[in-house]
């Protein structure tokens, strides 16, 4: 019967620890399944934060504590830990899962424990044997008895414990953990696995940890117990192998035993509440420590912060050093030191903690096994590992197995960290993104300013553009309305067309206005006053006296026949005039008296200075009628083009393509109108030739229209010279017409003036032709050259409407690029329109048929022409002859030779009458320069080129430049006569 009860202890205490290791494992189930689920809720707030899941739930783990002051005592410490975590890869670690687990330490004071072997149960002691052989890091050796694998200790500091928690929402569930930690102690001691003493033993523990100057022993147990809990820890840590999964799941369940809850218990728990506000007094500390270590730690690498940390647990963190530290149960100054020295390690460790919270949170490599032999790291290694570790978490693997050392500690720490830096980022993140909403708001400003800016100076744009549109409109208008009253004022001098029948038909005839019968009657009155000069002067000399007489005998009856001649014509001398009065009644036949010489002498004075001034008045009537024929010539193209314009489309002011403000005619052309517009955009004037294409003409015809158009847009486009009017645009306007804006020159034409003039002076004609060949240079140089074919007085304009300015050349309609396989720059090209053109001004070869080809000579030609018309005020070739006459005619085929007349044809009254014929003279090297140009066979007529060397024309240099003038040799056909022309 004795024996029976000393027998049964060692098994009922091995059933106990069976028992304690089925409810704990119990425990562990039931909370991990509970938190679970809590996290799964959680998870919501925190899924920004992935790969971390149920990070910020509190789980508890039970954890029991052998005390200090010989009493074996086991603490249900239920701590949350910040588990569920994944790895950076996204899945569930191994011990990211909420664990239940239950620490039995072994006495700190030994000495008290062994000394007391009846005070502690043997299982216990054993188990906690068992539990401190399962941390030997430093062997690697990591066994762990499938009972300890479920009892797993994660005995974390109360300062942790708060420091980690002290986000209000964490508060909050934490508080709810605590109802569940009561109520899991309950449910222990109701199954009576533990002595009561054992459950006092916590009280004490949770007062030295919070007073550590307290008395040596009490210092010694609690400095133990925080190093025995960071070791557990570190064993829960290490415990979570790969074989864990099978010892959860393997324990047997067995039925729990009703839990109460005793008073002592309620006193712990209400302490370690209690307890909070001390460890807040110490979170700051801890926060900055991970403040700083975040901050520093982003810098450094994973291998060397995993290495450190190693080695850091197997010197500090080792449980087997424990008991060679705290073995004794003497307490020397010696192990003051070591004490004080280890309290240094546990901050050190406290701190090593918090890293690898940090380390664990994102999967990163601790302290393994497998790494347990590397170097131990020298104390500024160990804080530069705290450094290093954090910023390579990122960057290191998960699911090592080291990672599950410290993770669930990790973290919770982790999670503390991690919500604070979160916190720093998110309001970083806030006042960035507010800066940056001020910044884009400020821009924002600036581009709606620029903005209205913009509209307001786009408006006044428009306004301006409005305006001058509105002011050229009234402009012309009132230009208009000037030239259709001067019009019809100057018509009734001048005339004007008029309707008549001419047969069947009504044509316009032209009607000279009264200006020209003035005239007329002037040159009347003139033309009688000088006859009665004439007549007085006659009968004069027949008075002449005899004293005069006789100094020249023979001459007398010569000045009696005068006398009489003077008689019959009405004219007597003034001293005749009494007695022809007194001799009226007794009129008889008599003999002209003589007169006295004075008197003579006098009356012959008389009658020539009459017949001077008669001759001045002629002169000025007929420059009158000259003045008058050029207003006639004006004014009748201005009918002609008013008649034009008010029968135009564009008559209204139209705006071409928003742009182009149609203000007046300027001529029409055979299927063109010429209008001249102003460019609002550019602000400038502009000439807009419009293009009609007849409705009424066959296709082919449109087709040939449309075609040389193109051509002429083209070609015309292309060029960029001073002497060639510039094309800026071409715009559609309908399905019949187009428009090609030109540059705008404002003078008349070569052909207009010449119309008025008749003929300029040799110097004005050598200026302009000079002109048209340096164009004609430019487009002979193009590597295309380019013919013009249709070079002619009209088209040439003048600037400044006169001779002794500069001119343009226009109208490419019909011009020609040298450009196709079959053309040869020198033989010619093909001419395809033939017969197209100004016959006048056109050479020979273009009236062969079939044509031959064509070159540049053909604008050589015009170019003798035009020269021959400017200064002889004709054409050589045809000039009365209309054009279809000089094709019947055959009249430029048989040109041949160019024929120069006496003088040249002058419009110019006062040179005409006061014979001023040294100044109409023209140069034999402008003679010849017109000979060039006009030689029959385009073999031997110039080119461009030679024109431009010809001496008539080409600059003059100092005397010994003479002879090559930019490479073009002096023309060797001419000697230069005439420099002063
Ligand atoms: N760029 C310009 N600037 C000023 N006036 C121009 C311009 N181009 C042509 N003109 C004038 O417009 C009128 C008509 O020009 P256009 O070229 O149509 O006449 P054209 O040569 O006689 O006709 P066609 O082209 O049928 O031979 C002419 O009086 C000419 O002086």
């Amino acid at each position: 019967m004795s024996y029976r009860p000393l027998c049964c202890l060692p098994a009922a205490l091995v059933m106990h620890r069976l028992w304690v290791t089925f409810i704990c494992s119990f425990f562990h189930l039931f909370t991990q399944s509970i938190f679970s689920l809590l996290q799964v809720q959680s998870n919501g707030s925190s899924s920004n934060h992935a790969p971390i899941v149920g990070d910020q739930l509190g789980v508890p783990s039970i954890t029991m504590a052998t005390g200090g002051t010989g009493h074996v005592g086991v603490s249900y410490n239920v701590t949350y830990m910040n588990s569920g975590m994944l790895g950076p890869t996204g899945f569930m670690q191994q011990n990211a899962h909420p664990s239940t687990s239950v620490m039995m330490q072994q006495p700190q004071n030994g000495g008290v424990s062994r000394s007391s072997p009846t005070e502690m149960p043997q299982g216990m002691q054993t188990m906690s044997e068992d539990s401190l052989e399962m941390r030997d890091y430093n062997s690697g050796v990591h066994h762990m008895h499938p009972h300890q694998m479920q009892m797993q200790h994660h005995m974390q500091p109360q300062q942790q414990y708060n420091m980690q928690y002290h986000n209000h929402q964490q508060m909050q569930q934490m508080q709810h953990y605590h109802q569940q930690q009561q109520q899991y102690q309950q449910q222990a001691q109701h199954h009576q696995m533990y002595p009561p003493q054992i459950q006092q033993q916590q009280p004490q523990q949770q007062g030295q940890m919070q007073q550590p100057q307290q008395s040596n022993q009490q210092q010694q147990s609690s400095t133990t117990l925080q190093h025995i809990n960071e070791s557990s820890n570190l064993s829960s840590a290490g415990s979570i192998s790969d074989r864990e999964p099978e010892q959860a799941g393997g324990t047997p369940q067995r039925p729990t035993a009703p839990v109460t809850t005793t008073t002592t218990e309620k006193k712990s728990v209400r302490k370690r509440r209690r307890l909070g506000p001390n460890d807040e007094q110490a979170t700051p500390k801890q926060e900055r420590k991970i403040t700083e270590f975040m901050k520093v730690g982003e810098a450094s690498g994973s291998n060397v912060a995993r290495c450190l940390m190693t080695e850091y647990h197997q010197n500090q963190g080792s449980p087997k050093r424990q008991p060679q530290q705290n073995g004794s149960n003497n307490y020397e100054p010696q192990q003051h030191q070591q004490q004080h020295q280890q309290q240094q390690q546990q901050q050190q460790q406290n701190q090593m903690n918090q890293h690898d919270m940090h380390n664990s949170y994102w999967g990163m490599a601790t302290p393994s096994l497998g790494v347990n032999n590397r170097g131990t790291p020298t104390p500024t290694q160990q804080q530069h590992y705290s450094s290093d570790s954090n910023s390579n978490s990122n960057q290191s693997p998960p699911g090592q197995a080291g990672n599950r050392m410290v993770r669930t500690i990790d973290g919770e720490t982790q999670t503390d960290s991690s919500l604070s830096q979160r916190l720093q980022n998110s309001n970083q993140s806030a006042d960035e993104i507010a800066k940056r909403d001020r910044i884009i708001e400020d821009y924002r400003r600036q581009i709606d300013d620029m903005n209205t800016k913009q509209n307001a100076e786009r408006r006044k744009y428009e306004a301006s553009k409005e305006t001058i549109k509105r002011l050229l409109i009234e402009k012309n208008m009132i230009e208009r309305t000037a030239l259709r009253d001067k019009i019809s004022a100057d018509s009734p001098r001048i005339g004007c067309f008029k309707t008549t029948r001419i047969g069947d038909s009504f044509r316009d005839q032209w009607t000279d206005g009264w200006g020209f019968a003035e005239i007329e009657k002037k040159q009347e009155a003139l033309a009688t006053e000088k006859n009665d000069i004439n007549a007085a002067a006659t009968l004069l000399k027949k008075r002449k006296p005899a004293e005069l007489e006789r100094k020249v005998d023979r001459k007398r009856p010569q000045a009696v026949s005068i006398q009489i001649q003077n008689d019959s014509n009405g004219m007597q001398p003034s001293t005749s005039s009494n007695s022809n009065g007194d001799d009226a009644i007794f009129r008889r036949p008599e003999e002209p008296k003589e007169i006295p010489p004075q008197e003579y002498t006098e009356l012959e004075e008389i009658y020539r200075l009459r017949k001077e001034h008669l001759r001045k008045e002629e002169t000025d009537v007929a420059m009158e009628k000259e003045r008058l024929d050029k207003e006639r010539s004006l004014h009748m193209r201005e009918l002609k083009r008013i008649a034009n314009e008010s029968a135009s489309q564009f008559k209204e002011h139209q705006l071409l393509h928003k742009r182009y403000l149609m203000l007046n005619l300027l001529g029409k052309g055979g299927f063109s109108e010429v209008w001249k517009a102003f460019d609002i955009d550019e602000n400038r004037y502009v000439a807009c030739k419009i293009h009609h294409v007849n409705k009424d003409w066959k296709e082919e015809k449109k087709a040939n229209y449309v075609k040389h158009a193109m051509r002429e847009k083209d070609i015309h486009k292309s060029l960029d010279h001073c002497r060639i009017v510039k094309q800026y645009d071409l715009l559609t306007i309908d399905n019949h017409s187009f428009c090609t804006v030109l540059e705008y020159v404002p003078g008349n034409d070569l052909d207009f003036y010449l119309k008025q003039n008749k003929s300029i002076s040799e110097k004005e004609a050598r200026s302009i032709i000079m002109q048209v060949v340096s164009a004609l240079v430019y487009l002979n140089e193009k590597s295309t050259p380019i013919i013009h074919y249709d070079l002619k007085p009209a088209n040439i304009l003048l600037e400044s409407g006169h001779t002794f300015g500069a001119i343009k050349i226009t109208d490419f309609g019909l011009s020609k690029i040298m450009e196709g396989e079959n053309d040869d720059h020198d033989g010619g090209i093909e001419l395809t329109s033939q017969f197209a053109g100004t016959y006048w001004y056109l050479p020979p070869e273009t009236f062969i048929v079939p044509p031959p080809k064509i070159t540049c000579k053909v604008d050589v030609w015009s170019i003798g022409v035009i020269f021959y018309q400017c200064i002889y005020g004709k054409k050589p070739f045809g000039h009365d002859l209309t054009q279809q006459k000089i094709l019947e005619c055959n009249t430029i085929i048989n040109a041949r030779e160019v024929i120069f007349p006496n003088k040249p044809q002058v419009n110019h009254t006062s040179l005409r009458i006061f014979h001023f014929s040294f100044v109409l003279q023209v140069s034999s090297l402008a003679q010849d320069f017109i000979r060039r140009c006009l030689q029959y066979r385009k073999e031997d007529r110039a080119d461009v080129f030679e024109l431009a060397r010809h001496d008539l024309i080409r600059p003059k240099l100092p005397r010994e430049a003479k002879g090559s003038v930019s490479g073009i040799p002096r023309s060797p056909s001419v000697n230069r006569e005439d420099d002063n022309i």
